[in-house]
């Protein structure tokens, strides 16, 4: 029998703006996605796309001079946009919380490790005793060892990879439906980073813990999420299932960032990269395909007219080369 699919986030039509210039510029534009109970999705995209915008969203997070316009969030069935500020600080932490991309600002160098977990408990209603049990089992969880030792640690005496497993608890320690996970491994070297992405899945499954993943890589998702979403310039260009994208990109942005991944690149050919760089918000074109500068296969209609969504068998593309049906 098929698992039960519950939608634990929807965003709808997101739209998020800054101020430049005496003019709204878009760094989220009609982004929608939906993360389901257990699933990891992953938003992909290079540095700038709006991915972090897009997630500060979802925790109402985002600096005051954002602007957000258009566009809903729902948690569980609840709208976000609307909630009062005592209701966004039930909601994070208890209904989402965020590893964020400088995992070390996160931590108080003052305070013990142990300690930091378990206030994050007692903020969110835990009795003393059940949230030093709670702590202590978390820290076991994400791999800790000798973990009655650990609890009593500073900041500065562990590694960078055991820091990012007491964020990882800290953020799990009132078991939340869903994790919003910044590019959670930048910061470390590559053996740790597989391990801190070994570990997530290990969570998502036996916690069940819904994760949206945030990387500019998708070599280091693609084994981890089972949805992928690709951002490029504020927009989502082409999103599904992990299996289609990797093995049947469409969008030639998506297609380039495959390109420059070793184990996907072409064999025995020097990988590419994408030439160019992501505009900044202020010189996004107004009109036509945002990846236009920089596509190797664009055609005269793209520079004018915004390309559609269009989707076969869950997998979405916004591109003029599909046309009608991807
Ligand atoms: N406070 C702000 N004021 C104006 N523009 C901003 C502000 N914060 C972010 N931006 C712009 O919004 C765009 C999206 O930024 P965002 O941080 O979401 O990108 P990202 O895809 O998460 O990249 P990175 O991985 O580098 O964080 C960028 O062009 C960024 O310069």
């Amino acid at each position: 029998m098929e698992k039960e699919r519950k939608a634990i986030l929807e965003i709808e039509h997101l739209h998020l703006d800054y101020r430049i210039g005496g003019r709204f510029c878009h760094a989220v534009h009609d982004v929608s996605l939906t993360i389901h109970s257990g699933e990891i999705l992953a938003l992909v995209g290079e540095s700038g796309c709006g991915k972090t915008q897009t997630a500060l969203a979802c925790m109402g997070l985002q600096p005051e001079s954002a602007h957000i316009g258009k566009g809903k969030i729902y948690f569980e069935g609840r709208e976000l946009l609307s909630q009062s500020k005592q209701q966004w600080n039930t909601l994070r932490g208890k209904g989402i919380s965020m590893i964020f991309q400088e995992p070390m600002t996160a931590l108080n160098p003052l305070v013990k490790v142990g300690k930091q977990i378990e206030e994050n408990g007692r903020n969110h209603g835990l009795g003393k005793i059940q949230a030093r049990e709670s702590t202590l089992s978390m820290m076991e969880k994400v791999g800790l060892p000798d973990v009655g030792r650990l609890y009593s640690s500073y900041p500065h005496q562990l590694s960078g990879g055991m820091r990012q497993r007491i964020i990882i608890a800290m953020a799990l320690i009132n078991d939340p439906p869903l994790l919003i996970a910044d590019e959670p491994t930048t910061a470390l070297d590559v053996t740790i980073q597989k391990q801190i992405m070994s570990l997530m899945k290990t969570l998502n499954k036996e916690l069940g813990t819904a994760i949206m993943l945030i990387s500019h890589d998708l070599g280091v998702v693609s084994h981890l999420c089972d949805y992928v979403h690709i951002m490029y310039a504020g927009t989502i260009v082409e999103n599904g299932p992990v299996h289609m994208i990797l093995n049947k990109p469409l969008h030639p942005y998506t297609k380039g960032l495959l390109g420059s991944i070793p184990s996907y690149g072409k064999k025995d050919q020097r990988l590419d990269s994408i030439a160019g760089i992501v505009p900044s918000l202020e010189n996004r074109p107004q009109v036509g395909c945002q990846f236009y500068n920089r596509c190797t296969q664009r055609m005269a209609s793209c520079k004018n007219i915004s390309p559609h969504a269009t989707m076969r068998d869950g997998h979405m593309v916004a591109c003029h080369l599909y046309p009608e049906e991807a």
